[in-house]
């Protein structure tokens, strides 16, 4: 089984190379999924600063939107290319932008695939509700085809289902995402349920909501703010009250354990934003969730 790493060190807002996904590889991230057994294959990171666009003024409040579009697109192409030759996309971020592309790919790889989405927010917003016009707040909507299409995203097509997606640990939804979610019966696990269940209960009642037959092929897409900022700091958009460092693990441990994963997003590693002990132990933990769900905890499997 090959595992293929897409280094994506691309930040927004104030956009530019977010070093995290660069830090994770560093920390040897490739040697320690070689040692699980997977063949990795790492073509470097992909920069994006030739990615260039002449002048990209906001459309609307978007921020960014055609830096955003290319490079997303340019990470549709590559995930969907890995996951065409059978390989296992692990894509490091970086912007939780970038899943526009991840998830893109995916579906065009597995048009079956159902997603699971592990974050402190819903990334859900439209043109019209986003309230900060930060792109990584929207991803969801232009996967599901949602709100008033924007030109520069013509090329995301509306490939997912709301009945494939389901999300884990939310605990900063905006107004206008808790209509989207309400409006699109879209199943969502707060943290409050997760302390109701506990999260042994969470996951399985996840994953009987969008793959009751244990059929579809899984994208987990893993934004590190889902956790506990005490246990990863050093992100963009942290909320108290997250998932601790197990439960985090637990998650991967267990998806890991259908058989059925086939793409894994780290994302929201952003270095510039904390101290040097903070950024190591965000970037540790981010490993760490990259082996349970490349299988590390298991013997069986
Ligand atoms: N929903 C937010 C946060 C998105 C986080 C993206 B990530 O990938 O990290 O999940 C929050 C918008 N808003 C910011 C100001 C606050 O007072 C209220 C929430 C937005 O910017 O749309
Ligand atoms: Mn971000
Ligand atoms: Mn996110
Ligand atoms: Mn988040």
């Amino acid at each position: 089984k090959t595992a293929a790493i897409v280094g994506c060190p691309f930040r927004c807002p104030r956009v530019g190379v977010d070093q995290g996904p660069i830090h994770l590889v560093e920390a040897g991230l490739v040697d320690q999924l070689t040692e699980l057994g997977w063949k990795v294959n790492f073509d470097g990171h992909h920069q994006f600063e030739e990615v260039n666009v002449a002048a990209d003024p906001p459309i609307g409040k978007l921020k960014n939107p055609r830096l955003v579009s290319k490079v997303t697109e340019a990470v549709a192409k590559v995930v969907g290319g890995h996951a065409k030759k059978g390989e296992l996309p692990v894509t490091l971020g970086g912007d939780h932008s970038l899943a526009m592309g991840t998830i893109s790919g995916t579906l065009d790889a597995h048009p079956d695939a159902c997603v699971i989405w592990i974050d402190a927010h819903a990334d859900i917003n439209t043109a019209e509700t986003t309230d900060s016009g930060n792109i990584h707040g929207m991803p969801v909507s232009f996967l599901l085809g949602l709100g008033s299409p924007v030109p520069e995203f013509s090329w995301v097509k509306p490939a997912l289902k709301p009945e494939r997606l389901v999300y884990i640990g939310l605990r900063d939804i905006d107004a206008g995402e808790k209509r989207i979610l309400k409006e699109n019966n879209i199943k969502a696990f707060s943290m409050h349920e997760v302390d109701k269940y506990g999260i042994g209960r969470v996951v399985e009642m996840a994953l009987d909501h969008v793959n009751p037959k244990r059929a579809y092929p899984i994208h987990l897409s893993f934004d590190v703010d889902a956790l506990d900022p005490s246990v990863a700091p050093s992100t963009g958009t942290p909320v108290r009250g997250g998932l601790t460092f197990r439960e985090g693990h637990y998650i991967c441990e267990a998806i890991w354990e259908t058989g059925l994963l086939v793409a894994l997003d780290l994302m929201e590693v952003n270095p510039s934003l904390a101290d040097a002990a903070s950024v190591q132990q965000t970037v540790t933990v981010g490993c760490s969730l990259v082996r349970a769900a490349l299988g590390k905890q298991l013997v069986r499997r």
